[in-house]
Parts: C-alpha cells; sequence; structure tokens
C-alpha cells in the first residue's frame, strides 16, 4: 500500500471566498473524521498528461480549504529499467521518471498501485488514462467508488458498441452510478508541465456548482478554465481533434506545406461540428470557438503527438505500422487518433455517413493501408453534401 501524505508541517493554505464555503457549492463529501466538509481527490492514471493533472491539482489541493491536501493518483504498476517499481519511484522523488521527467508533482501527490484503495474515500475523481483502457477499468470500479463521488474524465476518446458510440463521460456515468463531467482544451501536456499559459473548458451537464467546483480545482495562474454547459459537445470536440491531427500529420510528412494544413484543419473542424451535431442535437455551435474546439485543433496540428507519429507514418510511404512508430517515438505514451479514426469509420460506416465525412473516412483508410497518405488531400476535396448536412443540423 502506498504511504500516507506526510502532514507533520501541513502548509498554511489560503483563505477562500465565501462561496466556496457555503454548503451549496461544495460537493457532499460525507462523514470522514473532522474534515468533513473537505473533498477528496483521486486521479485515475499517470501518463504523461495525468501527472500534469495531478500536479495542477495538487498545487490548489495545497492552497484551498475546502480540498485535503493528499491527492492520490492511480499507477498503473510497472518496472523501471533501474528494477526498480514507478510507483516507489514517484513517491521516494515526487516525479514520473518515466512519463513527465524533470517535473516535482507536489509532496502531497501519493502513487498508489491499488486502484480500488485509490478511489474508495475519493468524492473527487479524475480520470485521465488512454481511452482504451477506461472499459476494463470501469469493469474492475464498479460497486468501488463512493456513492456520492464527482468524475470529470480528460480522456479524448470514444468507444463504439453494437448501439452505438459510447463517450468516455457516459461510460464512467453508467458503469459507476455517478455524475460525469469533462475537462478538454488546447493542452498539450508537457507545456503545462513548465507552467507556460494554456485555456481549458470544463464540460458540465447541469449542475453549475460542481463545474465552478472543477474549476476551481484545477484553474491556476498559468491554467484558465471556462465550464461550458455541453458535456457532448466538449468531450466530442476533444476526441474528433485527434484525427483531425493524424490527417495535418500527413500533411506535414508530404510537405504539403501550410495553406494545406490549413485547409486540412478548417475541413476537420466543419467535420467535428457536423459529426457532433448529427450524434447529439443538444451540442452547441459556441463550444466550437472554446479552447476544447478551434484551439485544440490548431495547437494539436501543430504540436501533438497525434501529428508527430501520422507525420512519420507518411515519411515512410506508409510502410511503417502505427503501432511501431508509437512504440518507438512515444516511450509508452500511447496515440489516441488512430483508434478514434477506426471507431469513428464504424460509426459512419452503419449510419451511412462515410461520404458525408470525407476527411474522417480517408483518414481511417490511410492508417489501415488501404489508401495512400496522400489521399488525404484527393479525398478531403470532396465534400458531397457536407454542407446541406450541417444546415439541417445546425440549432
Ligand atoms: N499528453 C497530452 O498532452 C494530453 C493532453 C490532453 C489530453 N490528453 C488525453 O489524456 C488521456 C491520457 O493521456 P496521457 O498523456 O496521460 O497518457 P499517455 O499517453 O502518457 O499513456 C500512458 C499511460 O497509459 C498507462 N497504461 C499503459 N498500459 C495500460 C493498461 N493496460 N491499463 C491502464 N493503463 C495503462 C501507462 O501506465 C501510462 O500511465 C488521453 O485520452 C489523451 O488524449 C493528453
Ligand atoms: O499529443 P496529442 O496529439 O495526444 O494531443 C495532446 C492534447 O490533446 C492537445 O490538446
Amino acid at each position: 500500500m502506498a504511504p500516507a501524505f506526510d502532514k507533520q508541517s501541513p502548509p498554511v493554505k489560503e483563505a477562500e471566498t465565501a462561496t466556496t464555503h457555503n454548503s451549496n457549492t461544495v460537493i457532499n463529501v460525507g462523514n470522514h473524521g473532522g474534515d468533513d466538509y473537505k473533498s477528496r481527490v483521486t486521479v485515475v492514471g499517470s501518463g504523461n498528461w495525468g501527472s500534469v493533472a495531478a500536479k495542477l491539482i495538487a498545487s490548489n489541493a495545497l492552497k484551498l480549504n475546502s480540498f485535503h491536501d493528499e491527492v492520490r493518483m492511480w499507477v498503473f504498476e510497472e518496472m523501471l529499467p533501474s528494477g526498480e517499481k514507478l510507483t516507489e519511484v514517484i513517491n521516494r522523488t515526487n516525479e514520473n521518471v518515466k512519463y513527465l521527467p524533470g517535473i516535482k508533482l507536489g509532496k502531497n501527490v501519493i502513487a498508489d498501485p491499488d486502484i480500488e484503495n485509490a478511489v474508495k474515500d475519493a468524492n473527487m475523481l479524475v480520470f485521465v488514462t488512454p481511452h482504451q483502457f477506461m472499459e476494463g477499468i470501469c469493469r474492475r470500479l464498479v460497486g468501488k467508488v463512493r456513492g456520492d463521488a464527482e468524475a470529470i474524465s480528460l480522456i479524448k476518446g470514444m468507444e463504439v458498441k453494437m448501439e452505438g458510440p459510447c463517450m468516455i463521460s457516459n461510460l464512467i456515468s453508467e458503469q459507476l452510478g455517478i455524475n460525469c463531467s469533462v475537462l478538454m482544451g488546447a493542452n498539450i501536456a508537457n507545456e503545462i508541465a513548465v507552467e507556460k499559459f494554456s485555456e481549458a473548458t470544463v464540460g458540465y451537464r447541469d449542475n453549475r456548482e460542481i463545474a465552478e467546483q472543477w474549476v476551481q480545482l484545477f484553474s491556476t495562474s498559468y491554467f484558465m478554465v471556462t465550464p461550458v454547459q455541453d458535456v457532448e459537445g466538449v468531450e466530442l470536440c476533444g476526441t474528433l481533434k485527434n484525427v483531425v491531427a493524424i490527417a495535418a500529420g500527413f500533411v506535414d510528412g508530404l510537405d504539403m506545406g501550410n495553406n494545406t494544413k490549413a485547409a486540412i484543419m478548417r475541413i476537420g473542424l466543419r467535420e467535428m461540428r457536423a459529426f457532433s451535431k448529427l450524434l447529439f442535437s443538444s451540442v452547441r455551435d459556441s463550444t466550437f470557438f472554446e479552447s476544447c474546439g478551434v484551439a485544440d485543433v490548431i495547437t494539436t496540428c501543430l504540436g501533438g503527438r497525434n501529428r508527430k507519429v501520422a507525420e512519420a507514418f507518411a515519411k515512410n510511404g506508409g510502410k511503417r505500422s502505427f503501432d511501431e512508430l508509437e512504440a518507438e517515438m512515444l516511450q509508452g505514451q500511447k496515440l489516441q487518433g488512430v483508434s478514434t479514426a477506426r471507431e469513428v469509420y464504424e460509426v459512419l460506416s452503419h449510419r451511412g455517413w462515410l461520404e458525408l465525412f470525407p476527411l474522417f473516412a480517408t483518414v481511417h483508410e490511410i492508417c489501415v493501408g488501404r489508401l495512400p497518405p496522400s489521399a488525404i488531400v484527393e479525398y478531403s476535396e470532396k465534400k458531397p453534401r457536407l454542407s446541406m448536412m450541417e444546415d439541417s443540423a445546425r440549432h
């Protein structure tokens, strides 16, 4: 079991605004000792973004009275080349030496390899793992989380089931029986880790007070978080931009230049909006102008991992697989764009929408080797009926 955070010399917390202490604005934390009103936060995931999220949260947990100091972080345990366990090294050095080397997470971050132990006391659960692992994680957590817990998903991805697409926030809500908000945005983790200014968007369903609690937990002077009442819109932006990033990487790998890449971003954003609105009529146009929308498309297409690996794929003429390039280039970090392109393609084929989304469809066909990387522009030029569909999908 992971050690408890050493509270012998607790840091002095900053005073908070009156509203924070108002019982209406603080998530109910039940009866857990003397600090009943304080929220306990657990981060489920500890990759590149998971570690940065833990750092942001840990700094706020120390400052704000409404949170317990200790932040648990569930770590998918692995042995390092040194022969030590990753959790032991994180707890000794305060650094995730594999996924975020060189950055101190905060002494109040406790790495825990036991997922059930990590979540059992938390009333605020932050999910941030690659999306392909979430079904298994949810299965393990059924009946293990507090009934009054609130969740937030930072995961950019979705699952496709027999019944249709299932957003990760929905998977969490349905499997664990708890409400789940989302946080997405133009957030390249390594930049936020060194405290360069970024914005993010919290998508919430109907409880603004819960959204404010999440905003408070994540916001720092260099991380500005805005709440938006559109969970599906925010989550679909974060999910679909990874497919656009793969397309942008192909363009870079083929040396096609900035105009072509800008065209891909524009067409990609249109397809993101049209697809989101076809799936959920509640999705708002304005969400695409938040950090989770246009800003994330831009940053991902300029500096993300999906772009980088897709560039290498195109440079190799599609002869080396994404799996091989991912393993070689990302050292354990995971791409989301290739599997998301496949999942989107399944939805498109199942619903007869393939022709309406030429960019999304072409990205998948290139990823699986049915088309060459150069097809990204040849096929994206064909946009039959997309505008018409967008018009009919508009509010
Ligand atoms: N890295 C970023 O810049 C960034 C920014 C914003 C959002 N995101 C999103 O956040 C999510 C998580 O990304 P990340 O960068 O933290 O992860 P990552 O890409 O660094 O992935 C590695 C993580 O996966 C874990 N893992 C490996 N095998 C596993 C298994 N079988 N079961 C469970 N976990 C396993 C590893 O232990 C490690 O913690 C993704 O949806 C991503 O799109 C990432
Ligand atoms: O590195 P990527 O491509 O997974 O993108 C990272 C973030 O999602 C950018 O906001």
